[in-house]
């Protein structure tokens, strides 16, 4: 069963000028790890915030979890986990590690609610399998990079989201981290969640087969199943085999 369908979308921002995706269609299904590649501004980011329901589709159907986009925006973001690509945090946000995993259960819980005792156990059970409980009541602006980052993922983990979306997800962390979290996503899409990757390290992609999109000025120039040990070549084909060094 897909779980986004879009059909020949175009999106576009608040006051710009042309659309950035440009006629796209994609079929995503329960359980599928997709990976999202292409070259700088080829539009990644923004595939990632239409189905998040943060940018504008102008044109086309788009229907993510059951419900139309274009109609029901709210709720979807209440169905969808997106760890977004460049966040950041004032040194002096007094919120916890704790509280931000927790407040991914708000959707469910309501706001100003007190978290029931399925809440506590979905915030520990993502806290622990991010490895981050020695980080628990520490404030989130202390905490380096890579830690921000574990407690952003521990949050849309703790959301029980029914797509995960990842916008370069390993920036900040080092190679241990990084296998280790691909095994982790690994196993949420087997539970049938889709993953939704966008990244341009692929190093650490978990033995098995994925569902690849490259894109490339807004649209889609390959989507197509493959084993995780050939994206890297197919991107590079796609993306027209990049810049080259020349001799200095
Ligand atoms: N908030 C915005 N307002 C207007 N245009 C934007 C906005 N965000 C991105 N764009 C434009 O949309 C295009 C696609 O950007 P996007 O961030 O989606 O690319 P990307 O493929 O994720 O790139 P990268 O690999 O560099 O992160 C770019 O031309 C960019 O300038």
């Amino acid at each position: 069963m897909s779980i986004i369908d879009l059909e020949g979308i175009y999106t576009a921002y608040e006051g710009g000028d042309k659309p950035v995706i440009r006629g796209l269609s994609l079929s995503v299904k329960s359980g599928e790890y997709l990976v999202i590649g292409g070259p700088n501004s080829a539009g990644k980011t923004t595939l990632l915030e239409s189905i998040n329901a943060l940018v504008r589709i102008t044109h086309g159907s788009a229907t993510v979890c059951g419900l139309d986009l274009r109609r029901y925006g709210n709720e979807v973001r209440r169905k969808v986990g997106y760890v977004i690509q460049n966040f950041y945090f004032d040194p002096f946000t007094p919120f916890t590690v704790e509280e931000v995993v927790m407040m991914g259960r708000y959707g469910k819980m309501g706001l100003l609610k007190r978290p029931s005792r399925s809440d506590r156990e979905a915030a520990s059970e993502a806290i622990r399998l991010l490895g981050i409980e020695d980080l628990a009541s520490k404030t989130i602006g202390t905490l380096s990079g890579g830690q921000q980052q574990k407690t952003m993922i521990a949050h849309n983990i703790a959301k029980e989201p029914e797509v995960l979306m990842l916008d370069e997800p390993f920036s900040n962390l080092d190679f241990s981290a990084r296998e280790y979290l691909q095994g982790v996503f690994k196993s949420v899409a087997k539970k049938g969640t889709p993953i939704l990757l966008v990244s341009h390290a692929f190093d650490g992609l978990p033995d098995i087969r994925v569902h690849l999109v490259v894109m490339n000025k807004g649209r889609i120039t390959y989507d197509g199943i493959c084993e995780a040990g050939e994206v890297e070549s197919i991107i590079r084909k796609e993306s027209g085999g990049g810049l080259r060094c020349s001799s200095f």
